[in-house]
């Protein structure tokens, strides 16, 4: 078990190769553009990535499109979208321009330029904004597992808080820590410590809902905040999430990697003031308190009230199902 500690920070080489390739988009459909204005300008027969039906499939932003990397799908489906459509508009605009008897009709030709202008310059800003989420997402966000880092947890939490008191709700926060992940770098090797810690990632995004923070809080922790209405629930939580890790082995290059985690709950107490940092402390210290007790479950912060200790209580604890390699 390592201490809280940043993982090591992103290099950004996939990011910057994102927004690299964003920029050669935008280029190559400016060039794009300045084709199709020369072949109106000069009345010549445009080629077909100019004004076929699937032209938006044919030029190389289309291409770029249809296969748009997986962080991208990720983070910024809702962008990309946008991006799609525009582009199809934009094609479509153009392809108006050739359509039969168009270009001697004034009002038609009109109509299809202001049709041209107004998607061109949508896309052109969305491709912008895309790339402004790409770059920013490498500063809050692990290459390796696309999960946030720490950046807008106290951001995430005031959040999470005032949702949960409209509710009528608690938060808690569950810090997961994969067990003896030393000793499946030292057996496998690094490259499938990473896989297994991408495949973690993702069975634990699984479980969550929408607008609960999943975070990588350290090398091998996760940090999940959530709201639930009573304590059983987020016994529930705890439970499933576990069950998540350790259900099935990490397949990697052939091999099954038996996979478990140790977590510590805890529950944040509005009454009480205190803050998010003694939350996570709580948390850490229950953590401490499961891999003492022999990993694979999760152990409880009891109540921290004024002038109790969180040991007040016998801990209650939860156990991971076993792993079926
Ligand atoms: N492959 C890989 N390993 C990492 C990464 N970040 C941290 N680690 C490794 O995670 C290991 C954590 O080891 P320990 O702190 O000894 O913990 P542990 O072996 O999981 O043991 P317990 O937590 O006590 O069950 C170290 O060997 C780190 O090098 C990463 O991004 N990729």
């Amino acid at each position: 078990m390592t201490h809280p500690t940043m993982p090591a920070p992103a290099d950004g080489d996939v990011a910057s190769q994102l927004a690299r390739d964003i920029d050669a988009a935008i280029a190559q459909h400016l060039a794009w553009t300045h084709r199709v204005l020369r072949c109106a300008l000069l009345h010549q027969t445009p080629p077909g990535d100019i004004c076929a039906d699937n032209a938006h499939e044919q030029c190389e932003l289309g291409k770029w499109l249809a296969h748009a990397p997986a962080p991208l799908q990720l983070h910024n489906a809702e962008l990309l979208n946008e991006i799609r459509r525009e582009h199809m508009a934009m094609h479509a605009a153009v392809a108006g321009l050739w359509a039969a008897g168009a270009r001697t009709d004034p009002n038609r030709v009109q109509q299809a330029l202001s049709g041209f202008e107004r998607h061109q310059r949508h896309l052109v800003s969305a491709l912008e904004r895309l790339k402004t989420a790409v770059l920013s997402n490498l500063l809050t966000c692990d290459p390796l597992t696309q999960l946030p880092l720490r950046h807008r947890l106290p951001e995430q939490f005031g959040a999470l808080r005032a949702q949960a008191n409209r509710r009528g709700e608690a938060v808690y926060a569950l810090l997961l820590d994969l067990d003896h992940f030393k000793a499946i770098n030292d057996t496998h090797g690094h490259a499938a410590g990473d896989a297994v810690l991408r495949e973690v990632a993702q069975r634990l995004r699984a479980c969550t809902r929408q607008g609960e923070p999943l975070l990588r809080y350290g090398g091998e922790e996760f940090l999940l905040l959530f709201t639930a209405t009573d304590r059983a629930h987020a016994h529930r939580t705890a439970d499933r999430m576990l069950a998540a890790v350790s259900g099935q082995p990490v397949r990697y290059q052939g091999e099954e990697i038996a996979v478990s985690a140790s977590a510590g709950l805890a529950r944040h107490h509005d009454e009480t003031g205190k803050s998010l940092e003694n939350l996570l402390q709580r948390s850490d210290e229950a953590l401490y308190r499961a891999k003492r007790a022999g990993r694979r479950r999760w152990m409880e912060s009891e109540i921290a009230r004024p002038g109790r200790c969180d040991q007040a209580r016998p801990p209650r604890q939860g156990r991971a199902p076993s792993v079926t390699a």
